[in-house]
């Protein structure tokens, strides 16, 4: 079975855009885990535009299923991770400024440095993946680092998918073949949703985990929406 682990960024994004504690990270992070998901996502930037260093040790407190961080390795990331000894760390090349993640890792150029990072991680008993695009010569180098998992980005998937071009997947089985083969676990995330989500986890051999965030909290504010107007003209209804 796949596991599903949250992504609790969005949440943040919310919360700050008002500068209090609403929504609150840390009780919708327990309700998700309450209804059922399998692991709580966060990928603090380094401008903590969302999720903040003291939201990860906050929500090490209370995560009760797998917690996964996912960053790019910086100094400060690292510290945090080796601090807070999730279950699983997540390496994600991300540019400082970038809107969102929007490549795998080059793991053939950075394999020195996957090598050094991922060493730490797991002397420290951190489960250790890499995110990669699905590119064989990636997965190939991804083994060499000594991850435990790797990432499909399945952000090309997600777009193909969406234009009806279901071939998007097939660079995705490759590469999960292949991770098998090597006996990498695999992990899979970026723009998956309500639509995407079951074809892919049908294709994908041996797909341990995904973590979903954006297409999953908007898909909930549209499906509690009705719901919600509804209560408020519950409460307006005064004659
Ligand atoms: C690695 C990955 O694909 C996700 O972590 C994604 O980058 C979410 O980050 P944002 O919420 O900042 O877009
Ligand atoms: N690792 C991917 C992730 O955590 C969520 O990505 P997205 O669903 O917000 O695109």
């Amino acid at each position: 079975m796949t596991k599903l682990s949250v992504n609790v960024n969005k949440i943040a994004t919310l919360r700050n855009a008002r500068g209090g504690n609403v929504p609150d990270l840390v009780k919708v992070s327990m309700d998700i885990e309450r209804f059922g998901a399998q692991g709580i996502t966060i990928h603090p930037r380094p401008d903590e535009r969302h999720i903040r260093y003291k939201d990860a040790r906050d929500l090490k407190k209370v995560v009760k299923t797998e917690f996964n961080i996912e960053g790019n390795p910086i100094d400060k990331f690292v510290d945090l991770v080796l601090d807070l000894r999730p279950t699983q760390v997540t390496l994600v090349p991300d540019a400082v400024d970038a809107i969102t993640s929007n490549a795998g890792w080059d793991t053939i150029k950075n394999k020195d440095f996957l090598v050094d990072v991922i060493s730490e991680f797991k002397r420290n008993d951190i489960r250790t993946s890499i995110f990669v695009d699905p590119d064989l010569k990636m997965v190939e180098g991804a083994k060499a680092t000594g991850t435990d998992r790797i990432e499909l980005y399945t952000e090309s998937y997600a777009i193909e998918f969406q234009k009806g071009n279901e071939k998007g997947i097939l660079p995705y089985v490759e590469a999960a073949r292949l991770a098998n083969e090597l006996k990498l676990g695999i992990n899979a995330g970026h723009d998956l949703s309500l639509q995407n989500i079951e074809f892919f986890a049908k294709k994908i051999p041996g797909l341990l985990e995904v973590s979903i965030g954006h297409a999953l909290i908007s898909e909930a504010l549209y499906l509690g929406l009705e719901n919600v107007v509804n209560l408020y003209l519950d409460k307006l209804e005064l004659d």
